[in-house]
């Protein structure tokens, strides 16, 4: 990109050396600095970008946009000084992408709990209909189809826009979103022009970072605000009318807020729910009348992860029927409540919940067909040097099952010990083992399952590692724990 063009964005304090005619790339790290390319030193909370200035110029950097002094000699590469380097790059990745959000219709979703649910059903039910479609969030990007890793569920800012060139140059109509407060509050979305902002829940969680659930709840919120004031857009809030803050997230838009809900009166309402281990089913009135709607996939929280696709892609202008089409046939997001495939006889899922809120809907989601002969296991794991305030919670939520086995998920720095205490906490029944071993915990899982019960294994939902110190270790809940019922009950089956 011609240089005076893409600096032109900058509020610049001066300029040492020479900018070139062109840039070819822009980068943050200068571990992806290509030749020709420019280099933002961003000062993040572990390193200091500007410590890398020279080895980007090493790379073939011919750009520096930096706000503190950088050593590098200006005779090869020219440095532009700016303030602050975090906001420059918020102006500089739009522009040097050319605001690709503005070539597709581009959906948010943010909340607690559901945004990877709610993100990849609406992926997935474009496609079904014949739309191409790309989906950024904790799973990945997925463009199309085919997926990449990312590093965060709501990528930095010049990440972020380079997905979205990727996948407008690929011509997806939509572009699907989940949108963290994190995110939010770092201005990674800083450029990212969305045509729908959708709500799913707030509750207890990042409360390490946020401080209060006022805080949180601000930061979810500058989605809505995020729709900008160009009123002549047609743009729309999704917003759940169960959920105390949907009025919150309404408050921050001047555009037209679509709601769903299933006991308030709302938009979009689910009634006569029927849930069972094979599905859901429900029945939907809508601003087009009503609808009798069914899904493979389980669970009351499901009804509202349906609604508030149902809302969004109705309000993108897709009839209700298609949409209803597309829910009947799509599966369950990686790792969120997914089965997993056994003839042993015994029920597994693999699911993400960590925080109480979603812990408490998981295990709900299996009651309602669980019966009094079975038992409950339930597995749940928490982070370790995170929030350690929702700990108790996460336990007295799990406290539901029959059985509760308390292990970590990823324990990074945290010794066992620690983490387990303060789960244990919460328990409100003594029916439960403290394994901080999660391997160890998976075992013990299935070593006190009878035939017929019902295991979650929760908080690692898609991953397929364990990060413990500073190091990721290959791990499957669903792997270890169908070896062990294989050796359990395998012969059983066999003999049959
Ligand atoms: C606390 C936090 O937000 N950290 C984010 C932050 O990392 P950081 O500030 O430590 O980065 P850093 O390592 O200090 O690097 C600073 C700069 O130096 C550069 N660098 C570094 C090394 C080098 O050799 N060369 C170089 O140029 C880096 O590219 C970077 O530009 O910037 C990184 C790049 O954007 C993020 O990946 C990282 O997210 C980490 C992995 C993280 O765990 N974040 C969590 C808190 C988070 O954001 N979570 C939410 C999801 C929440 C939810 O579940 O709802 C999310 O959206 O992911
Ligand atoms: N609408 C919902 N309400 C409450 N719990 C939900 C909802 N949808 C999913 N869950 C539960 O929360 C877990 C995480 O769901 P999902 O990954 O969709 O949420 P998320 O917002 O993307 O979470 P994260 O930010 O942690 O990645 C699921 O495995 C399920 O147990």
């Amino acid at each position: 990109m011609n240089c005076n063009e893409l600096f032109d964005v900058l509020p610049i304090k001066t300029i040492e050396g020479i900018l070139p005619e062109q840039v070819t790339d822009l980068a943050v790290n200068s571990r992806s600095v290509n030749a020709g390319g420019a280099f933002v030193c961003i000062k993040g909370f572990t390193v200091d970008g500007h410590m890398y200035a020279q080895n980007a110029v090493e790379a073939g950097a011919r750009v520096i946009v930096a706000s503190d002094r950088v050593d590098v000699d200006t005779e090869r590469v020219a440095v532009v000084y700016v303030d602050d380097t975090m906001r420059a790059i918020a102006l500089l990745a739009p522009r040097f992408y050319r605001y690709p959000s503005k070539e597709m219709t581009m959906i948010g979703v943010t909340g607690t709990n559901g945004k990877t649910s709610v993100s990849n059903m609406m992926h997935a039910i474009l496609r079904h209909i014949g739309e191409k479609s790309a989906v950024t969030g904790t799973i990945g990007f997925n463009l199309d189809g085919v997926l990449f890793e990312t590093e965060n569920t709501t990528n930095d800012v010049l990440t972020t826009q380079q997905l979205i060139r990727q996948a407008a140059n690929a011509n997806c109509s939509t572009m699907t979103m989940e949108v963290s407060s994190h995110g939010l509050l770092e201005g990674r979305l800083a450029g990212t022009e969305f045509d729908i902002a959708v709500f799913t829940n707030l509750s207890h969680d990042h409360l390490d970072f946020h401080g209060s659930m006022d805080n949180y709840g601000h930061a979810k919120g500058l989605l809505f605000a995020q729709l900008g004031q160009d009123l002549e857009k047609k743009k729309f809030g999704i917003v759940n009318r169960d959920d105390l803050w949907g009025e919150r997230m309404k408050k921050m838009t001047a555009f037209p807020v679509l709601t769903y809900g299933i006991h308030q009166s709302a938009d979009f309402r689910a009634s006569d729910i029927v849930l069972s281990d094979k599905g859901t089913s429900f029945h939907l009135e809508s601003p087009e009348g009503e609808f009798n709607v069914s899904m493979a996939l389980i669970g009351e929280f499901n009804v509202y992860n349906a609604l508030a696709v149902i809302a969004a892609l109705y309000a993108k202008g897709i009839q209700i029927e298609s949409i209803i089409e597309g829910l009947a046939v799509i599966p369950a997001a990686k790792g969120r409540m997914e089965k997993v495939e056994t003839d042993l006889p015994l029920t597994i899922y693999v699911d993400y919940a960590h925080s109480p809120d979603a812990i408490e809907k998981a295990i709900q989601a299996v009651l309602p067909y669980k019966g009094t002969e079975r038992k409950l296991i339930f597995v749940i794991g928490t982070g370790g040097n995170r929030d350690r305030l929702k700990r108790p919670f996460m336990a007295e939520k799990a406290s539901i099952a029959d059985y509760v086995i308390l292990t970590t998920d990823d324990p990074r720095d945290e010794p066992y010990a620690s983490i387990l205490s303060e789960l244990e906490v919460g328990m409100q029944h003594d029916q439960y083992a403290c394994i901080g071993d999660r391997e160890e915990a998976v075992r013990h899982a299935v070593a006190v399952a009878n035939e017929g019960d019902i295991i979650i294994f929760a908080g690692k939902g898609h991953e397929d590692f364990q990060i413990i110190g500073k190091e990721k270790f290959p791990h499957s809940d669903a792997m270890i724990a169908l070896e062990e019922a294989e050796k359990k009950f395998g012969h059983q089956v066999r003999e049959q």
